[in-house]
């Protein structure tokens, strides 16, 4: 910054001094715009010193102790010297202003740029921060300082995403720490009160058990803060207080610890945040490493010289699997974009499922669906006319998907439909239509259709989440807390019986003898047998707005598949209920619920009663009255005729 230095260089008292760093800059020099952060203890504004961008620290010196601490501050900054340090430019040291000028930082602090932002850092670049932090640290100890306040919140990031450590406020010399406590035990025999609150300085979710328990902070008490800090940049989570997570943060908010009892458990039962999942893409070294970094014993953690040389190694496998990993992902991927922000919209889910689904049956020629040893023998047999309508209504986009397979795999009297209806995005459904179908085929060789129609169910839900963990994995979904689901009804003929399976709120219906005929039922948080599971099954269900919601995701519907936040408690093991079907059966109505939010099972059969009796036209009709009667969602219908229809009847 190339600032002229006014001899004597020196603070007001003459304690500090520098040989690079202007101490008295006058006023003239430098403005304060707009304050950036406001703490208890200082405020840092956007500054300008001789025009250029600065950081201006100006802390609230109250006290004569105050002051002291600013002189102890701008001391130890004068002997920093480091590229990984928040570099002090300038201060002014002298009545009736007391400020620190640092380089700006553009990119903001790693809190906010986490949650604020909600960035999600890749591995390379969680690896690359955690060495620019490990350095700094490793730099300060050599020269024996402490931190004591090690937190994304302290260390800021510049325009190439680097880290500089900030924040000086409670660094100190390890031998001024030393000094204080020998003083208090020979004097007492005991720490004081006021030493105490000294020197138990810090931020609770980062401080070491043997801060919590009042002892002296050394440099392992900063490993710690380090461990705790790097966890949460690879999991985006703010310590103790993922919603999701399960065991040990689950607790920690289920009892709403209080400080007082969030201290006891990291003290003394080892509670820690959770730790970053290995399939985060996160290596088990680095896993290993923070593990170490974070255990309760000090002496057992290893020394920032040991962190940045065991990171240098991380740092070079990664580096090496990302090339191998990029390369192999490239060839999978055939759409165009390569900006990573929008491979989550251009993966081809549909594609996904077809995949899978010719995975799944790829040997089942000679095997018969459904022998008759799996149904009853009757003489009747249902004639099956269908047909289907889908709008995407008021929305903006469409997240309903269907299928209709009658005469599946070649025998006539085996037929399947299917609705889906996403949510969070229309990925579940679009991977559903097509590999739920298949796994129902592959089990229908060896199960009867009720646990195929389960099997199909859950193992849909089981490769999608599958699915999205991969892609979360080659970075090829980045968003965080992105978790599509979408409920789904199946039902299937097997010569005279169906059996219907649902998960979530789209519905069935018979319309039997001229009534209707439910085939399902909504599994909704607002029905208290499901809510019960769900709250059973350790995923809160809260009243808002206006109806019960399921989880932080707030979800109305307690089964699905996908969701992978949610499970197991929404679940997507469906509900099966099956009849036979006789000469009463008429026909078959199956849509999403942006039809069953306006029109009644009554209403339904009313209207196709109405209507020429041709199944497209039946779903067509039916979904153009519920967009008028005010339907805000995606609609989708299908209509399965069971019964001949009369020419006269079809046209009504
Ligand atoms: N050099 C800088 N460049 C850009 N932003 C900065 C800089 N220094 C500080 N800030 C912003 O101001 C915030 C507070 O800075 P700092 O931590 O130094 O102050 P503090 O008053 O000690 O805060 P606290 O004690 O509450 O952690 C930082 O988190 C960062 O967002
Ligand atoms: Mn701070
Ligand atoms: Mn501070």
């Amino acid at each position: 910054m190339g600032m002229e230095i006014m001899e004597p260089n020196t603070c007001v008292r003459g304690c500090c001094t520098s040989g690079t760093v202007p101490l008295h800059i006058p006023a003239s020099s430098f403005s304060l715009l707009s304050p950036i952060a406001r703490g208890s203890e200082s405020t840092v504004y956007d500054a300008r010193v001789n025009g250029e961008r600065v950081a201006a620290k100006k802390p609230v010196l109250s006290t004569s102790d105050d002051l002291d601490k600013f002189h102890y501050q701008l001391q130890l900054l004068c002997e920093l010297d480091h590229p990984r340090l928040a570099k002090l430019v300038a201060a002014h040291a002298r009545p009736p202003n007391y400020m620190f000028f640092f380089e700006f930082y553009e990119s903001r602090n790693l809190a906010e740029k986490l949650h604020v932002e909600e960035w999600s850092p890749s591995i390379e670049q969680v690896v690359r921060i955690a060495c620019d932090l490990a350095k700094a640290l490793q730099y300060l100890h050599n020269i024996g300082i402490v931190h004591r306040d090690v937190k994304p919140a302290n260390v800021l990031l510049d325009k190439t995403l680097h880290a500089h450590l900030a924040d000086f406020g409670l660094a100190t010399y390890k031998k001024d720490l030393k000094r204080v406590s020998a003083e208090n035990w020979k004097s007492t025999g005991k720490p004081t009160g006021g030493f105490h609150k000294r020197n138990m300085v810090g931020t609770l979710i980062y401080m070491a058990p043997e801060i919590l328990r009042k002892d002296i902070h050394t440099e392992k008490s900063d490993v710690y803060s380090f461990a705790i800090s790097i966890n949460e940049l690879l999991t985006g989570v703010v310590p103790y207080t993922d919603l999701r997570a399960e065991a040990q943060a689950h607790t920690v908010l289920e009892m709403t610890y209080t400080e007082q009892q969030l201290t006891a458990a990291v003290v003394s039962e080892g509670l820690r945040p959770v730790l970053a999942h290995p399939d985060s893409g996160a290596p088990p070294s680095l896993l290993s490493l923070i593990r170490k970094c974070w255990d309760p014993n000090p002496l057992s953690r290893p020394s920032f010289e040991e962190i940045v040389n065991e990171l240098n190694i991380i740092s070079k496998q990664v580096k090496k699997d990302s090339t191998l990993s990029l390369s192999s992902s490239l060839d999978n991927f055939e759409t165009g974009k390569t900006d990573p922000l929008h491979y989550q919209e251009s993966l081809n889910w549909f594609r996904q499922g077809e995949q899978l689904a010719r995975k799944a049956n790829s040997d089942s020629s000679n095997m018969t669906l459904w022998p008759s040893s799996f149904t009853d023998s009757s003489n009747y047999f249902p004639t099956l006319s269908w047909g289907s309508f889908a709008t995407c209504g008021r929305r903006e986009t469409m997240e309903d998907t269907h299928f209709m397979l009658p005469q599946m795999c070649d025998k006539k009297d085996v037929h399947a439909f299917g609705i889906f209806d996403g949510h969070r995005g229309a990925a579940a459904a679009e991977f559903s239509v097509r590999a739920l179908p298949a796994f129902l085929q592959n089990s229908g060789y060896t199960c009867s259709p009720a646990e195929a129609l389960t099997e199909a169910f859950v193992k849909t839900d089981m490769a999608f989440r599958d699915e999205l963990l991969l892609h979360r994995k080659s970075k090829k979904i980045i968003q965080k807390d992105w978790h599509p689901g979408c409920t789904a009804v199946t039902a299937l003929i097997v010569r005279n019986k169906l059996f219907v399976a649902n998960a979530g709120d789209c519905r069935t219906i018979l319309s039997r003898a001229g009534k209707p005929f439910a085939m399902s039922k909504d599994h909704v948080a607002s029905c208290p047998d499901e809510r019960a599971r769900v709250v059973n099954d350790g995923i809160e269900v809260k009243w808002q707005v206006d109806t019960w919601r399921v989880g932080p995701a707030a979800l109305q519907v307690t089964r699905s598949i996908g969701d992978d936040d949610l499970k197991p408690a929404v679940t997507a093991r469906p509900e099966i209920t099956e009849t036979s079907l006789s000469a009463d059966d008429e026909f078959l109505v199956m849509a999403s619920d942006g039809l069953w939010d306006v029109l009644s099972n009554e209403d339904v059969l009313s209207i196709i009663k109405d209507t020429v009796k041709e199944p497209g036209m039946c779903s067509k009709r039916l979904a153009t009255e519920a967009a008028e009667r005010g339907s805000k969602d995606n609609i989708t219908v299908i209509v399965v005729f069971l019964r001949p229809v009369s020419t006269a009847e079809r046209i009504y």
